[in-house]
């Protein structure tokens, strides 16, 4: 049985001219993205990387592709016992295959299965960053209409493809950016829509941030000690869950009354049917954003509150009550008590965290001392995404992503009073 529904916190994804469909399988915790079958049009399967001596690395048109799609690039990885491979698997999403699936076109497309890095988030906040100031490869159709480009991408070597942010207090979707609104941003914009991702001013800011740099880091020494790889066209994911930093809100949906900048509204994501596995296009939503800010005035609709089951708390403590430990660990369910001032979800002030989620202790169970509570918390997923082409590189360093990785290390660790909007 499958558990198919468009994958509600997708932001990036495009192609020909239309936002692509991510699917989700909640079941499983998978992603189940599209394959772009002939990605790499002038890919040859026959080509042996370890019997060739390039020419030259100065005609892009040149450049050889490592294989044809996406789908072929994960399952090469899989098996490479290369140590340079080997270590890039864990910036990635694990990989669990692929599966077939028919759409609304009646075309029966393979789809890849990946982790879902926002797998058990109740509001996922997620940044889609596309790396490097080149984003060809050989046998790009150039003759495609391009329309506006990214304003960040010559001068900082990365830019902004899509952005979802949910404010932690009162727990109502801020932002939402599709590629296309991406590109309607100028470079002071995509500073600000950065600077809301990192919910500037929220006392876990810097924890945020912190994170971000120590797992950009890591992708940096990747590229730093590789010369194997040119890796085009493709993002850093960057997602956390603003639940988990909630002060003041209940799980019903609070939307602000006042303006919010940099909104767009998008369509809710339908429930799909079970089996056979047949999907329909419904991403209508490419709102382009405006110049000037406009309000979030419609409620989101795609931004449901992922329920896990009830869980009941065997003992009702009112909120100033700090919990002994031991009657917190009587709890049978595995969950976690925070006092109220950090939590916010039931009506006895106290937020209840199923375990998975939880900074858990050994018996499952933990009360948090207030403050540190949230901050702690929060995890924050850093993973290089879209491998649809990967080009060999012949011993050459792969400077522009390397160019835009530590731009990108320079806005995150940049202090959190510092404006990096000018
Ligand atoms: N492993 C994942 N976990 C969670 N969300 C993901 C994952 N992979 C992709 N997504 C979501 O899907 C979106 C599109 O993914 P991706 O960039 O890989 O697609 P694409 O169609 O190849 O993009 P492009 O148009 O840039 O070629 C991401 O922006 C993200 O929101
Ligand atoms: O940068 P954006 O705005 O997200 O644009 C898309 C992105 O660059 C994809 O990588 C590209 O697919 P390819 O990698 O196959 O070129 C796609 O082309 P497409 O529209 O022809 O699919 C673009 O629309």
């Amino acid at each position: 049985m499958s558990d198919l529904t468009p994958c509600e916190h997708q932001v990036g994804g495009w192609h020909n001219g239309t936002q692509s469909l991510v699917l989700k399988d909640k079941k499983e915790g998978l992603v189940v993205k599209p394959v772009k079958l002939h990605a790499n049009p002038t890919h040859d399967p026959t080509f042996d990387p370890s019997h060739y001596t390039p020419h030259t690395h100065t005609n892009e048109q040149e450049l050889i592709p490592v294989c044809r799609n996406e789908l072929e690039f994960y399952e090469f990885l899989q098996t490479s016992t290369d140590p340079q491979d080997v270590s890039l698997k864990a910036l990635l999403p694990l990989y669990h295959g692929s599966r077939l699936i028919t759409t609304d076109e009646a075309k029966v497309t393979p789809h890849l299965l990946l982790g879902d890095l926002a797998r058990g988030m109740k509001k996922p906040c997620v940044a889609d960053i596309k790396m490097g100031r080149s984003f060809t490869y050989p046998g790009k159709d150039f003759t495609k209409k391009i329309n506006k480009k990214y304003a960040t991408r010559d001068e900082l070597g990365y830019c902004l493809s899509g952005l979802r942010v949910f404010d932690p207090d009162t727990g109502a979707l801020v932002v939402e950016l599709r590629p296309d609104a991406c590109k309607q941003l100028d470079r002071s914009q995509v500073f600000h829509s950065l600077e809301m991702f990192c919910q500037r001013g929220h006392p876990a800011s810097r924890h945020l941030r912190d994170s971000v740099v120590s797992q950009l880091r890591q992708i940096h020494q990747w590229f730093m000690s590789q010369k194997k790889y040119w890796v085009r066209c493709s993002s850093i994911l960057v997602i956390y869950d603003a639940a988990t930093l909630t002060t003041t809100h209940t799980d019903s949906q609070v939307l602000p009354d006042t303006p919010v900048p940099l909104t767009t509204r998008h369509i809710g994501s339908e429930v799909l049917p079970d089996a056979p596995v047949t999907v329909t296009t419904q991403h209508s939503d490419s709102k382009v954003l405006p110049d000037t800010p406009v309000p979030l005035t419609t409620k989101h609709s795609a931004s449901k509150v992922i329920t896990d089951p009830p869980v009941t708390l065997p003992t009702q403590h009112s909120s100033s009550e700090v919990i002994p430990e031991k009657e917190a660990c009587a709890d049978s369910v595995g969950v976690k008590v925070i006092p109220e001032k950090e939590a916010c979800f039931d009506s006895v002030g106290v937020k209840v965290i199923p375990e998975k989620e939880a900074c858990a202790d050994s018996v499952g169970v933990k009360v948090i001392p207030e403050k540190d509570a949230c901050i702690d918390c929060v995890s924050v997923k850093v993973k290089m995404i879209d491998f649809a082409h990967v080009l060999y590189s012949f011993g050459h360093r792969d400077d522009n992503y390397i160019f835009g990785l530590e731009k990108l290390v320079e806005f995150f660790n940049a202090p959190d009073s510092e404006s990096n909007s000018e």
